[in-house]
């Protein structure tokens, strides 16, 4: 078999199917994420031979009114049942500051002041492109949550909400005001309270 990328995927990312454990990960932080499950270690060998997804597609936006214009998004191939896990964040684990990574979700916080996020900036999945709603849809059609997979190992998963996302749809989840405020990209932020511009309201990207 050959090795399969999604399309549209990044030459200069990794793609991945399972999260990869960075040594900034602290052995004891890192048996409470895996539930003791032994994990490969950071650097991770090549993956190949993975499956496309069968439900979402990287998209590139080009509509002038799309606040990420230019950029990808991810998009509905089919429609998506509502509360229906639709895919994990896979990334790299790690417990560094990472100010300037626009790929940075916080999966868990110890009480004793453990910061563990997942970084998918040089290695991830197609969740590496799902957008924030804001100027794009009046509210998130997508929703982030944690669990456990039945091996025992935490991670942060993309679900739809309670409405099914049509077909051809972008998938939109909040990112949270603090992200945005918290960046030191150079990137503009959208608009924090959600507002649509009105060139854009009801499009959808695959239209
Ligand atoms: C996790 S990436 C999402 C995928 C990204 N669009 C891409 O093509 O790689 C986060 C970045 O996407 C852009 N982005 C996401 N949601 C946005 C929004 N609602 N408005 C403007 N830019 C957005 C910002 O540049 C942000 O730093």
């Amino acid at each position: 078999m050959s090795a399969r990328r999604p399309p549209q995927w990044p030459s200069s990312v990794m793609f991945i199917t399972s999260p990869r454990y960075h040594y900034s990960v602290p052995a004891s932080t890192r048996f409470y994420l895996t539930n003791g499950v032994a994990l490969p270690i950071h650097p991770p060998p090549p993956d190949l031979n993975f499956a496309v997804h069968p439900v979402v597609r990287i998209r590139s936006i080009s509509h002038p009114a799309h606040p990420a214009r230019g950029q990808y998004g991810l998009f509905a191939l089919k429609k998506i049942q509502p509360r229906t896990h639709i895919m994990d964040y896979i990334g790299e684990v790690h417990c560094q500051d990472r100010p300037n990574s626009n790929y940075d979700l916080s999966l868990f916080r110890s009480q004793d002041g453990v910061n563990v996020g997942i970084d998918a900036s040089v290695m991830g999945n197609e969740s590496r492109f799902v957008n924030d709603y804001r100027g794009i849809q009046g509210k998130p059609n997508a929703e982030f949550v944690e669990y456990r997979t039945a091996a025992g190992e935490l991670r942060m998963s993309i679900w739809s909400t309670r409405d099914a996302i049509k077909k051809g749809e972008e998938i939109v989840v909040s990112y949270g005001k603090s992200w945005w405020l918290n960046r030191n990209s150079a990137d503009p932020p959208p608009t924090l309270g959600g507002v649509i511009s009105p060139a854009y309201a009801g499009y959808h990207g695959l239209g």
